[in-house]
């Protein structure tokens, strides 16, 4: 007691026991002295009563019958006055214990009570904590349904024209992180068919994130941001409007067909297939005209030989993130994006390990199939050193960006 509650904590408690028992014996009856005293009173009436019996004849002899009477009545009037009080203290008391004990047991059920108050206090504290968290997701679902959210407000206020036209625009667009860093201040670019466009910088200047606000997961803060829609409309045979290829490749669960056709399924491949190039051609022979294109895609970006590597071909299904190699990876993004042949391609430095040459054949193959493509890179003609020259001819324009601090600089590249 002393360790926990210090010399003070140990005198009150002798204090709280001292006053207590002083209460308690303030309180309490002699019940002792009592006892004692109704036992004498006892004694002496018994005592007359006998010596009445042993003197009878003697007292009769002198007449003092009354006189004896007189005498046993006062005794037993004493010890009968002594018992009703005695009686009368020890009902008290009783009751007193009674209502002592009553009053313990509403305190300590008034403290359960209290302690169950508390806890179901905390339960519901939590309980509203997650009805918080649900309702701010309501909250965010109704404004996104009903177009609240900065980003749809921008891309729906331009109508469907311009969302699903055949370029992409930034008209003074605050590219801003959600930490709110200003990457790049009132960008205003036009990305064309067959005009490439090479977005350059130093690490964390902003290029990825200028994809980001192109794709829809970070919004426009300001400004207009025109683009095709970016969405894999199944039933739409011309392919999807922008088609990403991301800095880290992204292989899926399945087989090798379905990393080419990925985010489509076989079936959806397949079907796509079928209208663009099966017209005449038997459904039955979809997945040959599938795998058919599939091939000379993979020749296109020369992994031909994983068809042969394992013998279920087309339907091998590995674990690839762990036996492909980086450059192989990219190459099968790569790969990808010439199956989908979209309007325009967003490359993330997603070929820069693989080599120069393989690099220069993917950009020829996606000009050949018209996908106009955005490059993110380390290379760059405003520097002395560009790491990869091979990729500047290929492209119209260079988007650089200067410290990631809100400075960018547009210029075009001459061939
Ligand atoms: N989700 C996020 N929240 C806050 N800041 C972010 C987020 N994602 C990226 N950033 C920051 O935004 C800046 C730009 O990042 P970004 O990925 O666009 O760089 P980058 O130019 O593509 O770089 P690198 O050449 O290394 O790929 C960086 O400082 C980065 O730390």
């Amino acid at each position: 007691m002393k360790l926990l509650t210090g010399r003070r904590g140990v005198s009150i408690l002798y204090a709280y026991m001292l006053l207590g028992l002083g209460l308690l014996r303030t309180a309490t009856p002699d019940f002792g002295d009592l006892t004692s005293r109704e036992q004498q009173l006892e004694g002496t009436f018994r005592f007359m009563h006998e010596r009445l019996r042993t003197h009878a004849e003697s007292i009769a002899f002198f007449g003092g019958g009354a006189r004896e009477k007189a005498m046993v009545e006062s005794r037993f009037r004493d010890l009968l006055d002594h018992s009703s009080l005695l009686l009368k203290k020890k009902w008290q008391f009783v009751e007193l214990g009674h209502g002592i004990r009553f009053l313990a047991s509403v305190v300590s059920q008034s403290f359960l009570a209290f302690g169950d108050i508390m806890e179901l206090n905390r339960k519901f504290l939590e309980l509203s904590g997650s009805i918080n968290r649900v309702f701010e997701l309501e909250e965010l679902v109704d404004a996104v349904q009903s177009g609240d959210l900065r980003t749809d407000k921008v891309l729906q206020s331009h109508g469907n024209d311009l969302y699903a036209g055949d370029v992409i625009s930034f008209c003074d667009v605050d590219i801003v992180t959600p930490s709110e860093k200003l990457l790049a201040r009132q960008l205003t670019c036009d990305v064309v068919p067959g005009k490439n466009l090479l977005v350059t910088g130093p690490n964390g200047s902003g290029k990825s994130s200028v994809f980001r606000v192109l794709r829809g997961l970070w919004p426009v803060m300001s400004g207009r941001l025109y683009k095709p829609s970016h969405h894999l409309d199944k039933e739409d045979i011309s392919g999807c409007g922008v088609f990403y290829v991301p800095q880290k490749p992204y292989t899926c669960l399945g087989t090798l067909r379905d990393q080419i056709i990925y985010p489509l399924s076989h079936e959806e491949a397949e079907l796509k297939e079928l209208k663009l190039y099966g017209k005449g051609k038997s459904s039955a022979d979809t997945t040959n005209i599938l795998d058919a294109r599939l091939k000379n895609i993979l020749e296109n970006v020369r992994l031909n030989y994983l068809l042969e590597r394992d013998e279920s071909g087309w339907d091998a299904n590995l674990s690839w993130e762990d036996i492909l190699s980086l450059g192989e990876q990219q190459r099968l993004g790569m790969a990808r994006l010439f199956f989908h042949k979209p309007k325009f391609g967003i490359l993330d430095e997603c070929t820069n390990a693989t080599s120069v040459d393989v690099e220069e054949q993917l950009y020829r193959l996606a000009k050949h199939l018209g996908i106009t493509v955005i490059t993110s890179s380390q290379a760059s003609t405003f520097m002395q050193r560009a790491n990869r020259p091979a990729l500047i001819p290929f492209h119209a324009l260079e988007l650089r960006f200067v410290d990631g601090e809100g400075n960018w600089e547009l210029r075009s590249i001459e061939q």
